[in-house]
């Protein structure tokens, strides 16, 4: 099977590493010369890497088609291509609604919409899928496992829980910033902080059958400070700060449908 990526930005490159890593039956990809610091370097790492300074070049030469760039550009990016009916598309970009890419493309293939996220790149992220063709799951799966969600809007839910990436950072650099005001170094704080939430994580991953609140109440110490930072947390209305946060990013999506 051959990849075409329109776009090799960030996600383009751990999409492509991840796959190149694992056993998933892959001719050749053909990414984008754009972001050429990527590009470049993809085709260093990688023999089966080939780059196209051509996008409908590349989508002639492809089974497979990634689309990647900024949701922002991409009807004036798409179109200017066409892709054959016989292709499979796999659009990558946040918001954009199947039915433009079909008609920015002048196209009735088969598009899944899908939300890998970086940590794809070493196996160890669960990729959402919409509607979930049996060729894009089974790739997907090679990164870590993939979701088909059965409606649009499980997709656009799984799509806002995926915008939680850069809160996970906020919450961890305000932590550190935190303890470094008490005394900490920044780097000790980090490595701390670091170790603690991946231990949680990996913890959560060997008890698939517990639910969060279940983890909650295996690790927590009754009336301890794990439970008073919690509960501050809420009463501060932070869970509210949540529901709010997503609810905001759900509507913004619909609005973009
Ligand atoms: N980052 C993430 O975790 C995720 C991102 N997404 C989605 O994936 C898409 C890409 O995101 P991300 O990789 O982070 O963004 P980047 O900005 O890193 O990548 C966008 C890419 O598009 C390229 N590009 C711009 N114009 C063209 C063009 N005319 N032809 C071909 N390529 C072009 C850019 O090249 P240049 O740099 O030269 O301008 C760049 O390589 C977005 O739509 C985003 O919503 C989806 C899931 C997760
Ligand atoms: O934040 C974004 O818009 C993209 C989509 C999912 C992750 N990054």
């Amino acid at each position: 099977m051959k990849l075409g990526f329109i776009g090799t930005g960030a996600i383009s490159d751990a999409v492509i590493r991840g796959l190149l890593k694992s056993d998933c039956r892959v001719d050749e990809i053909i990414v984008s010369r754009r972001s050429e610091h990527i590009s470049t370097k993809l085709a260093a790492d990688f023999d089966r890497v080939r780059v196209e300074d051509d996008n409908q070049a590349i989508i002639d030469q492809s089974d497979m088609i990634f689309l990647a760039v900024l949701p922002q550009i991409a009807g004036d990016v798409l179109s200017a291509l066409r892709v054959p009916d016989d292709k499979q598309i796999v659009s990558l970009i946040a918001t954009i609604p199947i039915s433009d890419l079909k008609v920015w493309l002048g196209t009735n293939a088969q598009c899944d919409r899908a939300i890998p996220l970086p940590p794809v790149e070493h196996h160890a992220c669960v990729t959402a899928v919409y509607p979930g063709s049996p060729d894009v799951m089974a790739l997907f799966e090679k990164l870590g496992g993939a979701v088909a969600a059965e409606t649009i809007d499980a997709f656009d839910g799984y799509a806002t829980g995926s915008a939680l990436m850069a809160t996970y950072f906020t919450v961890l650099e305000s932590a550190a910033q935190w303890m470094v005001n008490q005394g900490s170094d920044y780097a000790d704080a980090r490595r701390y902080l670091a170790a603690l939430f991946s231990g949680l994580a990996g913890n959560t991953n060997k008890s698939p059958d517990q639910s969060f609140a279940d983890l909650y109440e295996g690790h927590v110490t009754a009336g301890g400070l794990n439970e008073q930072v919690a509960q501050t947390f809420i009463r501060e209305k932070g869970t509210d700060a949540l529901h709010t946060a997503l609810d905001e990013v759900f509507a913004r999506i619909k609005a973009s449908a």
